[in-house]
C-alpha cells in the first residue's frame, strides 16, 4: 500500500482488518492509531458516531499515547468467548476453539433471526461449555419491555441459566421495570456508553452489573473513576479493537479493586490478523496484562487504503477543531 500519512507518518497508522463473521453489522473494523512518549494509542470509534461522540475515543488514544495506565493489581484478566450471531454448529465450534474460555457471550436479538435461532445458539453453546461454564447473551438495546420479559424466560431455560443478559431493553427505565419482573440479572451496556449520564443507572437501580468500553467513556481512568461512582460490578468490554485498543481495556480490567465477572476482552479471536505479531488472545480463559506495540510487518499487511486511511484522518481532525474550539467540558462526554 502507498503511504499516504508520509511525510511524518511513523507516528500514525490507520488499519483495516476484515473479521471472521459479522458482528454488529460490520464484515470489516478499521481505525486509527497514533504514537506519544508513553506508546502507541488507538481511534476506533464505530462510523455512526458522530464527532461529538468519537471525542471520549480520541481522549482514550492520547491517554495510551501520552500518559499510560495506572498500575495493574492482578497479572490476568479472566475473559469470556463473544459468540456472533452465528448457527449453532458454527457457535459450537466458536466455544470449543475459545483458548479455554469458561464464560461465553452471546448475541441475540439480530435481525432477520428469530427466537429459534436464538434458542439453537444457546443450547449448542451450553453443550460446548459444559454444565459449569457460564453464559450471558446481549441484544444491544433491540427488544421492548414485554418482548424482553418473555424472551429471557425462554433463552435463560435454553441456556441451562444465563448470568446476565445486557441491555435487553433501550432505556433505563425500561432496564428498572425489567429487572423487576425477571429473575435474571441484568447488566446495562448502551445505557452507559451512549448515555449523556452514565450514573442514571446507578440512581435508577436498573442494572445488576454495568460494561464499561473504555473508548466510548475517555479513558482507563475515567472508567475507574466511573466505576467508583456506580458502585455495581464490572465488566471490562471491547469495543472490537486491534490489540493495541483492547491492551487500554485490558489494563482497566488489570486495575479495578474488584472484577468478579470474564470480562469482554476477547475479541482478538473475531479479527482475521492484527497489528501486533502476538495479538492479547487468552490462555486458559485469560488474557495475559501486557503493552502490546505494532509490529512494522503487520502495520504493512493491515494498512487502510488511500481512501479510507484519508476518512480516518479527517475524523481525527473534526475531533481535534471541536476540542480546541469551544472547550471540551464534562457534557462533552457524549
Ligand atoms: O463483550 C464482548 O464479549 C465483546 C464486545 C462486544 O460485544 C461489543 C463489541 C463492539 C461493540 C459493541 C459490543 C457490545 O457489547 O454490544
Ligand atoms: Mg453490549
Amino acid at each position: 500500500m502507498p503511504d499516504v500519512l508520509a511525510p511524518g507518518s511513523s507516528d500514525l497508522h490507520v488499519w483495516s482488518i476484515p473479521l471472521r463473521t459479522r458482528f454488529r453489522g460490520l464484515t470489516v473494523r478499521d481505525g486509527l492509531l497514533v504514537r506519544g512518549d508513553a506508546g502507541w494509542g488507538e481511534f476506533s470509534p464505530f462510523w455512526d458516531y458522530d464527532v461529538a461522540e468519537s471525542t471520549p475515543w480520541w481522549r482514550s488514544a492520547r491517554e495510551a499515547a501520552d500518559e499510560g495506565w495506572p498500575a495493574p493489581v492482578r497479572d490476568r484478566v479472566p475473559v469470556n468467548v463473544t459468540v456472533p450471531a452465528v448457527g449453532p454448529e458454527e457457535a459450537h465450534r466458536i466455544v470449543t476453539a475459545s483458548a479455554g474460555c469458561r464464560t461465553a457471550k452471546v448475541k441475540v436479538a439480530e435481525r432477520g433471526q428469530g427466537l429459534a435461532d436464538e434458542i439453537a445458539r444457546l443450547e449448542a453453546v451450553r453443550d460446548a461449555l459444559g454444565p459449569d461454564g457460564a453464559i450471558r447473551i446481549d441484544a444491544n438495546a433491540a427488544w421492548d419491555l414485554d418482548t424482553a420479559v418473555a424472551r429471557l424466560v425462554v433463552l435463560d431455560r435454553a441456556a441451562g441459566g444465563l448470568e446476565y443478559a445486557e441491555q435487553p431493553v433501550p432505556t433505563v427505565a425500561d432496564l428498572a421495570a425489567l429487572r423487576r419482573r425477571t429473575h435474571v440479572p441484568i447488566a446495562a451496556d448502551e445505557s452507559i456508553r451512549r448515555a449523556a449520564d452514565p450514573l442514571a443507572v446507578a440512581r435508577a437501580h436498573a442494572a445488576d452489573v454495568v460494561v464499561l468500553k473504555v473508548q466510548p467513556l475517555g479513558g482507563v481512568r475515567a472508567c475507574l473513576r466511573l466505576a467508583e461512582q456506580v458502585g455495581l460490578p464490572v465488566v471490562v468490554s471491547s469495543a472490537l479493537e486491534s490489540s493495541i485498543g483492547l491492551a487500554a481495556g485490558v489494563a482497566l480490567a488489570a486495575a479495578l479493586p474488584e472484577l468478579p465477572y470474564a470480562c469482554g476482552l476477547a475479541t482478538a479471536q473475531l479479527f482475521t490478523d492484527d497489528v501486533v505479531t502476538d495479538p492479547l488472545l487468552p490462555v486458559d480463559g485469560a488474557i495475559t496484562v501486557r503493552r502490546t506495540a505494532p509490529d512494522p510487518a503487520a502495520l504493512a499487511r493491515t494498512a487502510a487504503d488511500p481512501a479510507v486511511t484519508a476518512r480516518w484522518l479527517a475524523r481525527r481532525d473534526a475531533v481535534l477543531a471541536r476540542t480546541s474550539g469551544a472547550g471540551d467540558g464534562p457534557d462533552a462526554r457524549a
